[in-house]
């Protein structure tokens, strides 16, 4: 059985971080492990509160897995802060692992703030330069290449300059645009490939970019190339929000158990 780690901070209400990775995981039939970095007491509503692991214990917890597990991709979530993002970016280094998914996570749906402001010099100079793929979406594109968010800017643009920092792949995320299309722009350095799908009117996204970098993972540990494995990944994150969890309050969770075929 293919094997994927997740490192990530756990979301108490189950729809994004860690409890999203691995229900994604699971969907794809792949085994998933997770490293811990953090926990939020969290719901539909909003993030009420976090504890950070320490550097050290995110490494120890890496070591463990690495140790006895064999994967084949590797995804981070929300790393919180700079001590994180140097142990991981070191580990990743070590112990050589392959497949990198970095979802370069810096605020929730509900905009609450999941990454220090001081980090994210150390996301773009120890972290994306080791990743296979990094997955912003529009607000953290605008962010990574110093871009003010209120600027109209094309995501052609965005993965250009994004993709100096290192990344052997960029994919940003067109899907908080206000266009009637939700469009997802993939870029190597040489050519453009775009994924869209017609955008479906909802709020209830709450954990989209973490299912969505997660089943990356996935599809890559299982030997689709990358134009693959994003395609069959916006399939399954479409069928996902279209079909919802009807729980809390507030921004309703995606539904992971949705058929990861046509
Ligand atoms: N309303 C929508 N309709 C269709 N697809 C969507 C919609 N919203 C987001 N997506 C898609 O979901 C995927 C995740 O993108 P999104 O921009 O929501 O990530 P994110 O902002 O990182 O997520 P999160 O809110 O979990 O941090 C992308 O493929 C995006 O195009
Ligand atoms: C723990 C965690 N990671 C990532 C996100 C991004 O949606 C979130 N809301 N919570």
């Amino acid at each position: 059985m293919k094997q994927v780690l997740t490192i990530a901070g756990s979301d108490s209400s189950g729809g994004a971080g860690v409890q999203a990775d691995l229900k994604t995981i699971t969907a794809f039939d792949v085994y998933g492990a997770s490293v811990i970095t953090a926990v939020t007491a969290q719901n539909t509503l909003g993030v009420q509160g976090i504890e950070t692991l320490s550097g050290g214990f995110v490494g120890q917890q890496v070591d463990s897995v690495v140790s006895d597990l064999d994967f084949s991709a590797v995804k981070t979530g929300m790393l919180a802060n700079s001590e994180i993002i140097q142990t991981v970016a070191q580990k990743v280094k070590e112990y050589q692992l392959v497949n990198l998914v970095v979802d370069p996570v810096m605020v929730a749906t509900s905009g609450d703030l999941l990454l220090a402001k001081e980090a994210i010099n150390y996301l773009k100079e120890d972290l994306i330069p080791l990743a296979k793929v990094i997955t912003p979406n529009l607000n953290e594109a605008k962010v990574l290449t110093g871009k003010d968010l209120s600027e109209d800017i094309s995501l052609e643009e965005l993965a250009s300059e994004l993709h100096k920092l290192g990344a052997q792949y960029v994919l940003v995320k067109g899907g908080h645009q206000k266009q009637k299309v939700a469009r997802d722009l993939l870029y190597d350095g040489v050519k453009f490939n775009e994924f869209s799908t017609p955008r479906i009117k909802t709020a209830d996204t709450h954990g989209t970019g973490c299912t969505l970098s997660s089943a990356i993972a996935c599809n890559l540990a299982l030997g689709y190339q990358i134009e693959e494995a994003v395609k069959r990944s916006k399939k399954y994150i479409t069928k996902a929000i279209k079909s919802g969890c009807q729980v809390g309050a507030g921004n309703n969770p995606v539904d992971h158990f949705v058929s990861i075929e046509e």
